[in-house]
């Protein structure tokens, strides 16, 4: 599991450190300086400098693609690796973006480790304030100190374009808010510039986060560079894991400067003395958790494997209620995500024709009615107009009736008592009562937005993107359920911790691939049923697994090129396979 720190959270672990007489300092820039180092030193034999990009062969264009853990940096290590390293970085350039505080002061430390192997380093202090001890550290390694005021934004592009590498230093774990000027104007020239170099532009890394990102909460107010890589210290941040901020961040590394080791939300008493619950922790707003990320390493531990002494019942039955005569494919999407995910048993309830296209495809399932141990609603099925009342082959009255059961609005129903759900698509439309953690809401931004407008907030698609964590935890507090906002980084949060997954390539944006997914969670919720009722967080946390499975499929299916979303489903028994033997 990856585990962010907000800022409160990094500096109150700092702050025992710093009194001790740690060096957090100089390991931070250390561990930056030998991060720069490592990727301008990989450059091949003709050592190409200035303008070569380290680890990217000319016409490869690795930006903004996705490794398996959504993140940028697989194929380019690759790269790397094959042309070799040769470790000699004399010569080689370095432009440092250097801000008033101590996020300069590691950047300036780093670029005198920079200088001190043979680089040219210069740094830009944007401000008329810089870290003293490391500007001096920098100028006695031979560093060349430049302020903006004096040179001007276009000639610090100019020198951009000359270098290998540039370091962004302007601002860290201190930032408020967008980057005001003159910082916010210097970055804005170069992510522009930037744009229009292509390949040509450096290396970018950013120094802990990308200066200008929300630290805690991922949104972008305004100008950000870029990083392809980010070198972050003590503890990963939340802007680093969520949208729309971590797409910006590149490559995460984290760099160790010596917090106490903590996995996870249970060591948090131990270091903050806290004794009023697992989520009130010093300085964070205690109904919200943190910001996690799981991890295939996860998954075991999480999904419900059968033992010798289960049969299908005790395993868990999805009941199935998705897709309609006009959208059949849907109901056999969630079917076969459902399946494919090993339940005991998936049943289906629609009209009769739509039954028997998902039993071409899955003859597995049963089309009868019966106890099950968790819903998948709405996958297919139309949103409810107001005006003209449920429609869709009947298919609206079978998921009030099974939302009614979730709900606890029928206190005898067919199920037997508490019910977890997934609740998809046209399912969202028809929610009337509050709900319980254990239902699982899976919009995409402009499902989320229009949930969120139904609830009276003036909200939409796009300020769903530009704030997601924000309005996925606003919708969990209007409706009770645990909300999962799909994208390329899919978001859950419920009570307690949030999730941002980033585990599929972008290929998954295909028709029926959400269906898809509802069919998993389905299958998860089904297997640990009597475990969600009982822990209110566990169904954000499988959600979270669910999301990770089917993005793994995904890529599989994929193998770099196009994936139709029936294939994401029958990937999924070789992931989880895979999952669970690691
Ligand atoms: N965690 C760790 O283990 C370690 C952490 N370390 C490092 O310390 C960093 C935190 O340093 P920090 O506290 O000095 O704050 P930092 O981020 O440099 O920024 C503060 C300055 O920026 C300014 N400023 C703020 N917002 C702004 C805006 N929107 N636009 C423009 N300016 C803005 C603000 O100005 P003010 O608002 O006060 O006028 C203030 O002067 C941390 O990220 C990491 O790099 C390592 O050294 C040791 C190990
Ligand atoms: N850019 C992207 N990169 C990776 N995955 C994505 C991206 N955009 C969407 N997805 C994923 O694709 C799926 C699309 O689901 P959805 O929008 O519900 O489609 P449908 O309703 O047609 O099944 C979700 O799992 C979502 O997280
Ligand atoms: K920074």
């Amino acid at each position: 599991m990856k585990d962010a720190w907000s800022s409160d959270e990094v500096r109150k672990a700092e702050e025992p450190l710093i009194a001790a007489g740690e060096p957090l300092m100089a390991r931070a820039a250390y561990a930056l300086a030998q991060t720069v180092l490592r990727e301008v030193g990989a450059r091949p034999a003709d050592g190409r400098a200035p303008g070569y990009r380290p680890g990217r062969p000319s016409g490869t264009r690795l930006r903004g693609s996705l490794g398996s853990d959504g993140l940028p940096g697989r194929a380019r290590a690759r790269a790397r690796r094959m042309a070799g390293s040769r470790g000699d970085v004399r010569g080689a350039q370095a432009l440092l973006l250097v801000g008033p505080g101590n996020n300069g002061g590691d950047t300036l430390f780093a670029g005198a480790h920079l200088a001190r192997r043979g680089m040219r380093v210069t740094a830009v202090l944007a401000s008329t304030r810089a870290h003293e001890d490391g500007l001096a550290a920098f100028r006695v390694a031979g560093g060349k100190v430049l302020t903006l005021a004096d040179i001007r934004v276009p000639s610090v592009v100019r020198s951009a374009l000359e270098s290998d590498v540039i370091l962004d230093g302007l601002v860290g774990v201190g930032a408020r808010g967008a980057l005001r000027p003159p910082a916010g104007g210097l970055v804005r020239t170069l992510a522009e510039a930037r744009e229009t170099a292509g390949e040509r532009w450096p290396y970018t890394v950013a120094v802990d986060i990308p200066s200008g990102i929300g630290v805690d909460d991922g949104v972008v107010l305004g100008p950000v560079l870029p990083a392809d890589r980010t070198v972050t210290f003590g503890a990963l941040k939340p802007g680093l894991l969520l949208p729309p901020a971590a797409h910006l961040a590149g490559e995460v590394e984290l760099i160790d400067v010596g917090f106490p080791p903590v996995s996870g939300s249970e060591g948090w008493g131990a270091i903050w003395g806290v004794t009023t619950g697992r989520h009130a922790m010093a300085g964070t707003d205690p109904a919200a958790g943190r910001v996690r990320r799981v991890e295939p390493a996860d998954v075991a531990a999480l999904w419900p494997t059968p033992s010798p002494h289960d049969h299908k019942y005790t395993r868990g039955v999805v009941g199935v209620i998705a897709g309609t005569t006009t959208y059949p494919g849907a109901a056999v999407l969630a079917t076969s995500g459902a399946v494919l995910a090993g339940p005991g048993m998936v049943r289906y309830l629609g009209p009769e024709a739509v039954g028997s296209r998902v039993l071409l495809e899955r003859p597995e399932v049963v089309v009868t009615g019966g106890r099950v141990q968790s819903w998948v609603l709405g996958p297919g099925v139309p949103a409810v107009d107001p005006e003209a009342g449920p429609d869709g082959d009947g298919q609206a009255r079978r998921i009030f009736g099974a939302l009614a059961a979730v709900t606890g609005v029928l206190s005898e129903d067919v199920t037997g008592g508490k019910m977890p759900a997934v609740i998809d698509a046209g399912a969202l439309t028809m929610l009337e009562h509050r709900l319980p953690a254990w239902a699982v809401l899976t919009p995409h931004a402009g499902e989320l937005a229009e949930l969120l407008q139904g609830l009276g907030h003036d909200v939409d698609r796009a300020a769903v993107e530009a704030q997601p964590l924000h309005w996925v935890r606003t919708a969990h507090q209007a409706t009770g359920a645990t909300v999962l906002l799909k994208g390329a980084i899919t978001v859950v949060a419920g009570p307690g911790d949030a999730y941002a997954q980033a585990d599929a390539p972008a290929w998954t944006a295909t028709a029926g691939a959400g269906d898809v997914l509802a069919g998993i969670l389905g299958t998860l919720l089904a297997g640990r049923s009597a475990d969600v009722v009982e822990d209110e967080t566990l169904a954000a946390r499988l959600a979270a697994v669910a999301v990770l499975v089917h993005g793994r499929a995904a890529a599989r299916a994929s193998a770099g090129g196009p994936v139709a979303a029936l294939e994401i489903a029958r990937a999924v028994p070789a992931v989880v396979a895979e999952l669970l033997r690691d």
